[in-house]
């Protein structure tokens, strides 16, 4: 459930007036999320209903940051990507604050993520990720990855210092210990861009951050993830996130199809495929060490659902695995 601060009818019809999109004719909490609270809200101007999303920021959003991922959403939107665009108030700032929160209200965007990923959903997801990456190209601004290679062995040590780490996952802070160190001697340097192209990536497309309608993307949502990294890093969360059956089989046809959608706009360049698979097991451990962090740090009785990190251990001994022969080449 993810609507952490209440707001009232009032309060909401007033914050309303500062602009432009008519006044308030319903609201609602969406219960999905667990960083944010969202809510769904209708309006009406000039006798046209229009839908909203309204998001106050809470817990890791640093809001020092909100504008540099309000400005990539505002450049993305408005660059040929379907993603939520801020709406400015009457005085053209995006940004606010209501209940207390730094507070924003975006474009509804239509479609349901996939429940259940399919291999046809993976091919749209790669042609719109790379759209996605050709249209940041022309947004200046940069934001560094604070959950890239740099950040993972502090992770690592805040989550093996955390009481209840070792008797929930026995031996496990051990064997990302290990892995952390084989991905990092593996990891691309990235010092020629034009070999490992950097620029903005969304850094959590998952699917519950995809939509689809007629069997196309229709919107990518929650950009907070996103930052200045490799692109081809992006592909590799993509990878671990969209290309796992529910028996935890990496499915080759989903990566296949996932990797010529991609390449159907952006090739990626042969040092991007050399680099896949300690990317892809870069991903792996990235996910693996915020939910083990979020897993044992999480008070019992929280309103948030904890993801289970073992998910994401599973993915990453696949693609350790596979470093050594590199099947995601292709
Ligand atoms: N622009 C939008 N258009 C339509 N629905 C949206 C939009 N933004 C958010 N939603 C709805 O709100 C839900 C929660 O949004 P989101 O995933 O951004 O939550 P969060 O708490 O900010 O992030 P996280 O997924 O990291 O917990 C989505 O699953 C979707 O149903
Ligand atoms: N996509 C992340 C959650 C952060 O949005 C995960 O599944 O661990």
């Amino acid at each position: 459930m993810a609507v952490y601060t209440e707001v009232g009818d009032e309060e909401l019809s007033s914050f309303l007036t500062d602009y432009d999109i008519g006044h308030l004719v319903a609201f609602r909490g969406i219960a999905e999320g667990v960083e944010n609270s969202n809510f769904l809200l209708r309006t009406e101007k000039d006798g046209v209903a229009r839908d909203f999303i309204l998001t106050l920021y809470e817990r890791r959003v640093n809001p020092a940051e909100l504008p540099w991922f309000l400005g990539l959403m505002e450049h993305l939107a408005t660059h040929g990507v379907s993603c939520p665009l801020p709406v400015a108030g009457r005085d053209g700032n995006a940004l606010r604050e209501l209940a207390g929160r730094p507070a924003a209200i975006t474009t509804f965007l239509p479609g349901v993520w996939p429940r259940h990923v399919q291999v046809e959903h993976c091919g749209p997801l790669g042609e719109a990720l790379a759209r996605l990456h050709e249209a940041g190209t022309t947004y200046a601004p940069t934001r560094a990855n604070g959950l890239g290679p740099t950040a993972w062995q502090p992770l690592l040590d805040k989550a093996a210092a955390s009481q209840g780490t070792e008797e929930t996952f026995p031996g496990l802070t051990a064997e990302l210990r290990l892995a952390l160190k084989r991905i990092l001697s593996a990891w691309p340097p990235s010092s020629d861009p034009a070999v490992l192209p950097r620029g903005q990536i969304h850094a959590d497309l998952f699917p519950d951050n995809a939509f689809f309608l007629d069997g196309r993307v229709s919107g990518i949502i929650d950009f907070y993830f996103a930052c200045t990294d490799l692109l081809a890093y992006d592909v590799a969360i993509c990878l671990n996130a969209w290309c796992f059956d529910e028996t935890g089989h990496f499915d080759t046809a989903r990566r296949d199809a996932l990797l010529a959608g991609y390449e159907s706009v952006r090739p990626l360049t042969s040092a991007e495929h050399d680099a896949l698979p300690a990317l892809c097991a870069g991903g792996a451990l990235r996910f693996a060490l915020t939910r083990l962090y979020d897993w044992v740090n999480t008070p019992a009785g929280a309103l948030v659902t904890r993801k289970d990190p073992m998910d994401y251990v599973k993915k990453l001994r696949v693609f350790l695995s596979d470093m050594s022969v590199n099947p995601v080449h292709v």
